[in-house]
Order: structure tokens, then sequence, then C-alpha cells
């Protein structure tokens, strides 16, 4: 579990504040969304989570261990923990998959060579990849090379998962089966899965836990089926903002979906 509690963010020494009061949970097993318009300050709140920003005030709690106070070599001890998806899918060109997955082992594991081929191999059957192993990501569909990205990001066995973006420039089936995977591997190896998103897809589908940011300030927490139901003005603007939405949304109090609880 990732814990964040009361996060100020400034830049330009301090006369811009980009977070206000940043309170948020983000649940083991889960996938927890952090959604919000463009410029809103989603991509900074990742950036402190991980460490690459450090916050003005506030705690980030990882597992009850706060990262803002850690020494370099503490915090790079706990990045073992962390595996990372960024947007494109940030492949190594002149490697094949296999090497691609390997890499994190290499460089952060004490694996012999033969427990180093079979982890990767484990994490390249694991998102459906078997097969393509020595293809070079040229070689590769947008969504295979997400596909491999993803296998090199769980290489390592993270208890924490941060994705950028992960659908970006797929198209809406191939996001569907990426958004299943990152669900997938999420509750087998009971992951805090961190997704950064503007996919309203990926909210319907795979929402456990949304955190909607809105001009830098917490606006909203909840799941995917209470996000139809709330009242949020600004969230509406948000998630609404197509025609599909809407009707969706008519359609479900028309047809007497209740209001969802949900209890972590
Ligand atoms: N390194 C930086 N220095 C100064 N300002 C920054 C820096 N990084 C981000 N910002 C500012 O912080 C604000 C929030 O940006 P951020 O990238 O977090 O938005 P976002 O919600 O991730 O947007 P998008 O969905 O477009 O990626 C913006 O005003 C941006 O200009």
């Amino acid at each position: 579990m990732i814990e964040v509690k009361h996060l100020d963010k400034y830049f330009d020494n301090g006369t811009r504040q980009v977070l206000y009061d940043i309170n948020a949970t983000f649940y083991d097993g889960k996938v927890n969304l952090i959604i919000g318009q463009s410029g809103s300050g989603k991509t900074v709140l990742v950036k402190n989570l991980v460490g690459l920003f450090k916050p003005e005030h506030g705690e980030i709690l990882y597992d009850g261990r706060d990262i803002t106070k850690m020494s370099r070599a503490q915090l790079k001890e706990t990045r073992k923990e962390i595996g990372m998806l960024f947007q494109g899918a940030a492949l190594f060109d002149s490697e094949t998959v296999i090497d691609n997955v390997k890499f994190p082992l290499m460089m952060f594991s004490s694996m012999s060579e033969k427990e180093q081929l079979e982890r990767a191999q484990f994490c390249i059957d694991k998102v459906n990849l078997t097969g393509s192993e020595h293809k070079y990501p040229a070689e590769l569909s947008g969504g295979m090379q997400k596909r491999a990205a993803i296998a090199r990001a769980i290489a390592l066995n993270p208890k924490y998962l941060f994705c950028d973006e992960p659908n970006s420039g797929l198209d809406p089936k191939t996001s569907i089966v990426i958004d299943q995977l990152l669900w997938d591997i999420t509750h087998e190896f009971g992951i805090t899965t961190i997704i950064n998103t503007h996919d309203m897809n990926s909210v319907m589908g795979i929402g456990e836990n949304i955190v909607f940011i809105n001009h830098g300030h917490v606006g909203w927490v909840g799941n995917k089926d209470q996000i139809y139901d709330q009242d949020n003005d600004e969230l509406n603007n948000f998630v609404f903002a197509t025609d599909l939405f809407r009707d969706v949304r008519k359609y479900r109090r028309a047809h007497g979906y209740v209001k969802t609880k949900v209890e972590y």
C-alpha cells in the first residue's frame, strides 16, 4: 500500500504551487488509477511518488516507509521494489524481447544467467508473448511491444507498479487487452498498481480505486461504478465530456443501477 499524506509540491523556487494537500491511498492487489485533465498535476504526483521529485511538504509511505525522508541509498533499495511502464514501450531497439526482459535482472538481481533466462521466459509467457522471445521490438506490433514492456516491468517481481498512459497509441481493442493484462498481474501477484491515464475505457473497465486530480487538488476518490453516480461537477465535466459517456450514464440511471459502495 502507498499512502500520500498532505503532499504539497511547488515549482519555480517555491513561487508556483502545483499540488495542494494531496491525500490518497493506493491499495495492494488493486488497479489504482490517477485521472484528471491535462496539466492537472498527475505526472508531477507520480514523479513525487517514485522519488524523482521531492515534495515541499507531506509524506509518501510505502507500506509505512516514508520515501521523502530516505537517503539516496535507501531510495535505491526501495526502487528495486518498483516496476515502471513508461509511455511508448521504451524498449531497447537493438535487443531482442528476451534480452529486454532480462535487462533489469542483469542490472539489479544476483541471479545466475540460467535463472535470469527462466525468470524472463516466465514473464514473457505471462504476457502471452511466447514465441516472440527472439524478435526485435521493430518486428512487434504496438500492443506486443507494450506487453514486452510489461514483462520487463514485472521481471523483478515488483511490489509496486507504475504505468504512465499504458494505452497511448493503441487502438481500443488492444487497449482492452493491455488493461486486462494489467488487471490480471495486479491481482495474481498482489501488486500495488498505479496507472496514470486519460483513457475512459480503462476507467470503466479496471478502475478499482480512482483518484481524480483537479487543478492540483484531489477532486474525488471512488471506483468505476461510483463514478457514474457522483455529483461532482468538475469530475462530470471531465468524465462525461463525450456523448458516449453521457449516454452510458443516462442508460444506467434509466435502468435503475444503484449506487455502489465498495469497502477496501
Ligand atoms: N519540472 C517542472 N518544472 C516546472 N513546472 C513543471 C514541471 N513539471 C511539470 N510542471 C508543471 O506542473 C503542472 C502539472 O503538470 P503535469 O505534467 O503533472 O500535468 P498532467 O496532469 O500529467 O498533464 P498531462 O495529462 O498532459 O500529462 C503544469 O503546469 C506543468 O507545467
